[in-house]
C-alpha cells in the first residue's frame, strides 16, 4: 500500500493516530486520490471529526474540490456529519478572514474596471456582458422584490446601488419611498435609464458614477441596498465601512448574497463571514431563507456561460445598528 493509501485509509476510518504517524513521517496532505479525493474529503465524508482536525493542522486545504465541485465541508454537510461539518465551516472562516482564498478572486474571471468598459446587451429576461455572462437574470425578480421589502420598512429615504433590469428600483417605487437614490456605473445602463424614463420620476436622482467615486454625492439613507457586477469581495467589505456615514440610526441595509452562489458550502462560510464582519462595524445581520427552486429550471440558464447560483436557498441579508436591533 503506498503512503497515500495507507493516509486515504486512515482518514476514512477515523484513525487519528496513524494519521499522526503518517504526518510526521512526511506524507503529503495535500494530496488528491486517483478518485480525485483528498483525505480530508474522505474523513469528512465519514464524520471523523477528529481527523478532519488533524488533517486541516497539518495543512490539508479545506477548500480543495473534487470532480464534482464538492469540498470536503458539502461532504460533511450532505453526509449529516454535524461535528466534522462544524470543525471545516469554522476553519473555512478562519481562512478567509485571514486569506480570502475563496471569493476575493476576480468575480466572473474579468479584472477590476473591464466591465464598466465593455458591452452590455438587454433582453427581456437578462442583461448580459460581452463574455456572455449574465449580469442580471429576470428570475432574481422576487428576490429583488423581498429585497426592496426590507430596505423599504421604515420608509423615508432609499439607495439602491447597481440598477441592472431595474427589477429592485421597480419594487421600491411602490412603497413610494420620499426619495430614492439610485448609483449606476455602466454607460449603456445608464442611458438605458434615461430612455426609459428614471430621469422623469419625481422621487428618484440618478447618481452616473462608481459607488467608490460618488460617495461624496450622497447623503444618509433610511433603506440601502448594494448589488453591483464585476467587483471583488473586497468591494463589498469596503462599502460596509461606509455603512456608518449612509445609514441613518434605524435604517436597514441590505445587499445581494450571491457569496460563491455555486457552492453550497463556501456559500455557508461566506454568509457566516460577511455577517461577522458587519457585526465588527456594528450590525447585526438576520439571513431570511428564502426557497429559488421553483423558479430556477435548466432552461432559465440557456445561453449564459457561467450559473452564477445553483443552490435551492436564497439567504436575504437585512441588517440593522446593533444598537437600533437590541
Ligand atoms: C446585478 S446588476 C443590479 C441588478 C438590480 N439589483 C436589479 O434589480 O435589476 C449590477 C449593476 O451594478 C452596476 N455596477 C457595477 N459596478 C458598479 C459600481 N462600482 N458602482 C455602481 N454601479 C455598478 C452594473 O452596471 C449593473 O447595472
Amino acid at each position: 500500500m503506498g503512503e497515500l493509501e495507507e493516509l486515504t485509509e486512515a482518514a476514512r476510518s477515523g484513525d487519528a493516530g496513524k494519521i499522526r504517524t503518517l504526518i510526521d513521517a512526511g506524507v503529503d496532505v495535500t494530496q488528491f486520490d486517483d478518485q480525485g479525493f483528498t483525505p480530508l474529503m474522505h474523513a469528512a465524508k465519514t464524520g471523523h471529526a477528529d481527523a478532519v482536525k488533524i488533517l486541516l493542522e497539518a495543512g490539508a486545504p479545506w477548500n480543495a474540490l473534487s470532480p464534482h465541485n464538492l469540498s470536503a465541508g458539502d461532504l460533511a454537510m450532505d453526509s449529516g456529519h454535524q461535528e466534522a461539518f462544524e470543525v471545516l465551516l469554522n476553519a473555512g472562516i478562519k481562512a478567509e478572514l485571514i486569506l480570502g482564498t475563496v471569493a476575493r478572486k476576480a468575480v466572473n474571471g474579468n479584472l477590476v474596471g473591464d466591465y464598466l468598459e465593455d458591452r452590455v446587451s438587454f433582453s427581456e429576461d437578462k442583461l448580459m456582458d460581452a463574455h456572455s455572462k449574465a449580469i442580471m437574470m429576470a428570475w432574481e425578480k422576487p428576490l429583488m422584490e423581498a429585497h426592496a421589502k426590507a430596505v423599504c420598512s421604515q420608509g423615508g429615504h432609499i439607495l439602491n446601488i447597481g440598477f441592472g433590469m431595474g427589477l429592485v428600483d421597480e419594487a421600491i417605487q411602490q412603497y413610494a419611498p420620499l426619495s430614492h437614490t439610485i448609483i449606476e456605473a455602466h454607460p449603456e445602463v445608464y442611458d438605458r435609464m434615461c430612455r426609459t424614463g428614471w430621469k422623469e420620476k419625481k422621487n428618484v436622482e440618478i447618481v452616473f458614477g462608481r459607488w467608490q467615486d460618488v460617495l461624496s454625492h450622497l447623503d444618509t439613507y433610511d433603506g440601502i441596498f448594494f448589488d453591483t457586477y464585476g467587483e471583488y469581495y473586497e468591494d463589498l467589505r469596503e462599502f460596509h465601512h461606509h455603512l456608518p456615514s449612509l445609514l441613518k440610526p434605524g435604517g436597514i441595509y441590505s445587499f445581494f448574497n450571491g457569496l460563491c452562489g455555486d457552492n453550497a458550502f463556501f456559500h455557508l462560510v461566506y454568509c457566516n463571514l460577511v455577517s461577522l464582519e458587519l457585526e465588527h462595524l456594528g450590525y447585526s445581520t438576520q439571513l431570511i431563507p428564502l426557497p429559488v427552486k421553483e423558479c430556477l429550471g435548466e432552461e432559465v440558464w440557456e445561453g449564459v456561460k457561467h450559473k452564477y447560483w445553483q443552490l435551492d436557498t436564497y439567504y436575504l441579508p437585512v441588517c440593522q445598528s446593533l444598537i437600533d436591533s437590541e
